[in-house]
């Protein structure tokens, strides 16, 4: 790729083509129908996580061999060889463009840890495969089967799941001395039509000082509206959203969706009292966010670090705004023993 662009402006760029790719493997992994799925080291992990993160961290190394990327996945190395589509040497034009903010402009690559989750919202995925998996025979076999369940009952369990893909992101966090400052996020199953014809997938990216780009921010909602966790709540993370005094609490998947409900405005913050999230969860959605104006920390109000030697989990929670004001109001609405349980 010959660009005379400075060294984030360039790997932002690449980072949002190959983000897409990843996502294609993401679709063509279910379309095939078998997920693959193994238990991790701390959860499910499938065929399309392994596949798009060797997709990207092999396109990405090749263009930038001194960067530490860091990704999500821990299986077995495969002995298989990476199909030649899968080493994406693009980049984003309109991302090329982009004029670099000075601070940034002399960034080497040992400066830079790329964090990397290849298929944010594993749970929705395959739970979403599940439905997509039955054909429709066994969908309505499963109907008359069971008399009791009304039509609109399973139409709307039906849409339930389908919905759950939407939760599924590619997440890319590009950090200079431990604070994300580029970042991607795309959507495999966001659906679009574009001349009567149907879209699959959007890429959202946000680089500091410039804002975002691939999608157009929407203000916040007028009521409080909080988004959280729908697959890993407990008792402190139901106290975190009690204590936020919020007209409705939305219940999402992934880091990466929660931050789409904020830039689209359905929900103003993101509360995560718990410590399942990890780096790799964060650094893309900390950096798009604060690109658009918001602020992402743990529940006590403090910016985690992406150093290459950082522990992985987001121990102390995720707490996340559209502005700094409301972070600043759920900071403060978070109880002392909750932040101590937390911090223990
Ligand atoms: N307890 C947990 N165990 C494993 N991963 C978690 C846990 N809690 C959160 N995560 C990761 O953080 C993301 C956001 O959390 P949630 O969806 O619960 O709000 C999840 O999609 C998951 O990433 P991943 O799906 O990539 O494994
Ligand atoms: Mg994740």
């Amino acid at each position: 790729m010959a660009s005379s662009a400075p060294l984030v402006v360039r790997l932002l760029a690449s980072s949002v083509s190959v983000a897409s790719r990843a996502g294609k493997i993401v679709r063509d992994v279910m379309s095939k129908g078998e997920l693959g799925m193994f238990q991790g080291k701390d959860d499910y992990q499938t065929e399309a996580d392994r596949s798009a993160q060797r997709c990207i961290v092999a396109s990405l190394s090749a263009q930038y061999p001194k960067v530490n990327i860091i990704g999500e996945e821990d299986g077995p190395e495969s002995e298989s060889e990476l199909p030649s589509d899968w080493i994406i040497s693009e980049a984003d034009k309109e991302v090329l463009s982009l004029e670099c903010p000075v601070n940034l402009h002399s960034v080497k690559e040992e400066d830079i840890v790329v964090w990397v989750d290849p298929l944010d919202g594993t749970s929705e995925y395959t739970q979403g495969a599940l439905m997509l998996k039955r054909d429709p025979w066994e969908r309505w076999k499963m109907y008359l089967t069971h008399p009791l369940i009304s039509i609109k009952w399973y139409l709307s369990l039906l849409q339930s799941h389908y919905g759950f893909l939407e939760h599924v992101t590619v997440l890319i966090g590009i950090s200079v001395n431990d604070k994300p400052v580029a970042g991607v996020i795309h959507q495999p199953y966001y659906k679009t039509m574009l001349g009567g014809e149907k879209i699959l997938g959007r890429t959202i990216w946000g680089l500091q000082e410039v804002g975002v780009g691939g999608f157009t921010p929407a203000p916040p909602p007028d009521s409080l509206i909080i988004t959280t966790t729908r697959s890993h709540s407990n008792p402190l993370v139901e106290k975190a959203l009690q204590v936020m005094n919020a007209g409705q609490i939305v219940r999402v998947g992934g880091a990466g969706y929660k931050v789409f409900q904020l830039l689209e405005g359905k929900a103003s913050i993101y509360v995560f009292a718990s410590s399942g999230c990890k780096k790799w969860d964060t650094c893309a959605p900390e950096a798009v966010l604060s690109a658009a104006g918001g602020k992402l920390t743990d529940i006590l109000g403090n910016y985690y670090k992406y150093g290459g030697s950082e522990s992985r989990p987001n121990k102390t929670g995720v707490l996340a705004a559209v502005n700094d004001e409301l972070h600043s109001y759920a900071v403060k609405r978070i109880p002392q023993e909750l932040k101590d349980a937390l911090s223990k």
